[in-house]
């Protein structure tokens, strides 16, 4: 397969990752015989970057062509019956910089992109939910496959206790630090999403607990499931290819 790979520092006024284990590259290729642009990296608020940057991203690649956008993520387990190495397919989030006005729509409105006040009760495809499902299945992957809510966080402190339970009543399965704002700008430039947690830990939610969250073992699940979320998301990625609808 070939690929074309670009370093974001060697792209005008790209954001920069600062992340550990975030590559920073843009990289070009074809993927099952589909064009595919693939970020090595992504930025986060807690990075410092103003929202609209960290989002900026999705513009381009709606502004290339792009139809249907891939998120992953690595989060927190909420959910009780969740385990780590669970792979989660994101059903509906929780925007809670959003609750405070940090959306990163705010400000004047885009109209070439979309429209000022955008739906999001369709954010997460349901078709692409169903196809990772069916996938999923096929794949032998059942046991560790979840549908879910994903709660975003500004970071990067780790979260309290007490917050973990609020977020769980409130209905969250996963927590995490990012996707959530890249779904947002890419549903509003009519962009179809499709997105996935990969649980790397169990949030901590009892005060007897000795566990701790930490992102050496974040690094670690994902290096431990990257084979099959990559087998997951290349099968689902050849599945486009054979259905008009999803073209
Ligand atoms: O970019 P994601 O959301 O996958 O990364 C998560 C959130 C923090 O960046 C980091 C914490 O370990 O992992
Ligand atoms: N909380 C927030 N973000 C995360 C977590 C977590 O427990 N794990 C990976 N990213």
């Amino acid at each position: 397969m070939r690929i074309v790979a670009f370093n974001y520092r060697d792209i005008p006024n790209f954001p920069q990752s600062t992340v550990h284990g975030h590559a920073g590259r843009l990289v070009f290729g074809t993927l099952k015989g589909r064009p595919c642009v693939c970020m090595q990296g992504r930025f986060h608020l807690y990075e410092g970057y103003p929202i609209q940057k960290i989002t900026m991203p999705m513009r381009i690649f709606k502004l290339l062509g792009v139809e249907t956008v891939i998120l992953t993520n690595a989060a927190g387990g909420l959910n009780q019956d969740y385990k780590v190495g669970d792979i989660m397919i994101i059903k509906d989030h929780l925007n809670m910089p959003g609750f405070a006005g940090n959306n990163p729509l705010a400000g004047p409105n885009e109209e070439r992109f979309g429209v000022r006040f955008p739906c999001m009760s369709d954010a997460y495809d349901r078709e692409l939910q169903q196809l990772a499902l069916d996938v999923g299945l096929e794949l032998g992957f059942s046991d560790f496959l979840r549908e879910g809510v994903y709660c975003v966080l500004g970071g990067p402190s780790f979260e309290t206790i007490a917050e973990c339970r609020m977020l769980h009543k409130l209905g969250a399965d996963a927590v995490g630090m990012s996707t959530v704002h890249e779904v947002i700008v890419a549903r509003h430039c009519g962009m179809r999403v499709f997105a996935l947690s990969l649980i790397t830990n169990k949030a901590v939610m009892d005060y007897d607990s000795e566990e701790k969250a930490n992102h050496e073992e974040v690094l670690q699940t994902g290096k431990q499931r990257a084979e099959q979320l990559e087998r997951l998301v290349s099968t689902i990625i050849t599945r486009l290819e054979h259905n008009n609808n999803f073209a």
